[in-house]
C-alpha cells in the first residue's frame, strides 16, 4: 500500500498550462458536461475538461471510478455497448464527435487506442504495421516499407525487429508486442493516442521502455493514458485527472496534483488512504 504521494519525475514537463483557459491552438479535445449511463447506472457525471495538444494526460482513480469509460468515450468505443447512453459533448476541432454526421471509422483512425493486453493480429510484424494502410487501399511497396520503418522507429522497436519483419508478431515478447501495437496505431498518423493501462500486463523492464516511449510520442501526438499506477502517472504525464465515482474531482498539472492537491479526496487517494 502506498503511504506517501509518488515522486514526480524531473522529466515531467514543468510547464504549467492554465487548463481551464486553454486557447483553441493548445486544445486537442474538449469534454463538455459528459454524462454516461450503462442502462440505469450512471458511470460518468458531468465531466468537463480540456485536454492539451502534444502532451500526456493521465486519468487516475480507484477501480470502477470511470477512467476507462471516459477514455473509451474519446473514440466512441462505448458505442459498442448496447446499454450505454451518453449526454454532453466531446469536441475535436470544434466538432462534437457524437454528432450523428460523424464518420466513426474516420474518428477511430484519428484517435487510436491501445489496450491493456497487447493485441497484435495473427500476421507478420510487417503486415501488422501496414494493416490500416492496406485497408485504405495503399499498395505501393516503397510507401509501405517507409511507413513500416518510420512507425517501428517511432514505437522504439525497429532495431529489435528490422531483421525479422516477415516473422509472426506472436513470436515477440509481450512488451515488444505492445510496442508493435503502438507502431500499428501510429502508422496511420492519428492525432490522439488513447492508452488504456498499456503496461499492466508487462514486466517492469518492458514497462520502463513503454514509459520512455510515451514520453517520445508526445512530440507528435496527444496522449491520454489510463493507469491504476500513480507512480506511472507521476512519471509519464504532464497533467493528471483524478476521478472518483464517475466524477472528475481534480485536474491539474501532474506536479501540482501530486504535491499540493487542492481537494481532500485527491490527497486521501494519492497518500493511499483508499483505492
Ligand atoms: N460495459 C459495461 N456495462 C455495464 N457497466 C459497466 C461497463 N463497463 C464499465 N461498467 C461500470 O462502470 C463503472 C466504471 O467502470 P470503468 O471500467 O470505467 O472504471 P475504471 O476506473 O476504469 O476501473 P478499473 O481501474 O477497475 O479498470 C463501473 O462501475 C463498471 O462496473
Amino acid at each position: 500500500m502506498i503511504t506517501v504521494a509518488p515522486q514526480v519525475s524531473q522529466s515531467a514537463t514543468n510547464l504549467k498550462l492554465d487548463l481551464e483557459n486553454l486557447s483553441p491552438e493548445q486544445t486537442a479535445l474538449e469534454i463538455k458536461n459528459l454524462d454516461l449511463f450503462y442502462a440505469e447506472k450512471q458511470a460518468l457525471s458531468n465531466v468537463s475538461m480540456k485536454i492539451p495538444k502534444g502532451q500526456v494526460t493521465a486519468f487516475i482513480g480507484p477501480s470502477g471510478c470511470g477512467k476507462s469509460t471516459l477514455l473509451r468515450c474519446i473514440n466512441r468505443m462505448n458505442d459498442l455497448v448496447d446499454s450505454c447512453r451518453i449526454e454532453g459533448e466531446i469536441l475535436l476541432h470544434n466538432e462534437n464527435i457524437y454528432d450523428k454526421r460523424v464518420d466513426v471509422a474516420a474518428l477511430r483512425r484519428n484517435v487510436g487506442m491501445v489496450f491493456q493486453r497487447p493485441n497484435p493480429f495473427p500476421k507478420s510484424i510487417y503486415e501488422n504495421v501496414v494493416y490500416g494502410l492496406r485497408l485504405q487501399g495503399i499498395k505501393d511497396k516503397r510507401q509501405l516499407d517507409e511507413v513500416v520503418e518510420r512507425s517501428l522507429r517511432g514505437a522504439a522497436i525497429w532495431d529489435e525487429v528490422k531483421d525479422r519483419l516477415h516473422d509472426s508478431a506472436f513470436g515477440l515478447s509481450g512488451g515488444q508486442q505492445q510496442r508493435l501495437v503502438i507502431a500499428r496505431s501510429i502508422a496511420i498518423e492519428p492525432e490522439v493516442l488513447l492508452l488504456d493501462e498499456p503496461t499492466s500486463a508487462l514486466d517492469p523492464i518492458s514497462t520502463l521502455v513503454i514509459e520512455e516511449l510515451i514520453n517520445d510520442l508526445k512530440d507528435k501526438y496527444t496522449v491520454v493514458i489510463v493507469t491504476h499506477n500513480m507512480q506511472q502517472a507521476a512519471r509519464v504525464s504532464d497533467q493528471t485527472a483524478f476521478m472518483y465515482m464517475g466524477e472528475l474531482i481534480e485536474y491539474a498539472d501532474t506536479n501540482t496534483l501530486f504535491t499540493t492537491p487542492s481537494k481532500k479526496k485527491t490527497e486521501d487517494y494519492i497518500t493511499g488512504r483508499y483505492g
